[in-house]
């Protein structure tokens, strides 16, 4: 059976700054591997719902509730690649920060995290995909904005 994984992909607003300067996205690198980077996202446990996984990772993994995040309607990518041989298939959804000052908790999963730009964020994440799903939040974001 292929891997799965669900997660959200995090932005914060900055007040003082206008778009698209003012959204930064959160990425947290891991402590085992490759030390990659990616949004908060983890394994579905069996029996569990897809969002229900992504919320439990968001708050094990950057210490970030329901309460914390904003979340936003519409938006899900769905990542595939190959880990060791076997399909994963990973889905993100999209939520904001509510308060920019909010402190990230990390597990010990993580060693560092980031708030990055996204031409910053685009080169932490350094696959395609991931790159894809950071631009298209943005992309998403400014139009919202727009209307
Ligand atoms: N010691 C050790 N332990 C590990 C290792 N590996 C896992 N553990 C254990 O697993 C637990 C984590 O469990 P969860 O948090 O529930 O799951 P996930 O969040 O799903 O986490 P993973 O790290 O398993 O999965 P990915 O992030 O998907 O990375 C897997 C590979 O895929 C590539 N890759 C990553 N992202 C992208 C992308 O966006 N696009 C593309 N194209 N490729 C991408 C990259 O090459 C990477 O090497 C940890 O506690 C460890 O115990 C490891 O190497 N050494």
């Amino acid at each position: 059976m292929a891997l799965r994984a669900c997660g959200f992909v995090i932005f914060r607003h900055l007040v003082q700054k206008s778009p698209p300067d003012s959204i930064e996205f959160l990425l947290l690198q891991t402590s085992y591997g490759e030390h990659h980077w990616t949004p908060p996202k983890g394994h579905v446990d069996p029996g569990e719902d897809d969002f229900t996984t992504a919320l439990r990772e968001t708050q094990e993994e950057a210490g970030l509730g329901k309460d914390h995040l904003r979340m936003v309607d519409g938006f899900l990518q769905r990542l595939h690649y190959q880990v060791r041989g076997k399909d994963k298939e990973v889905l993100y959804w999209l939520a904001e920060l509510r308060d920019p000052n909010t402190q990230v908790v990390l597990s010990d999963e993580h060693q560092d995290y980031r708030w990055a730009k996204l031409e910053e964020a685009c080169k932490l994440a350094k696959y395609q995909d991931l790159q894809d799903t950071l631009t298209a939040a943005q992309r998403y974001l400014e139009t919202q904005g727009k209307q």
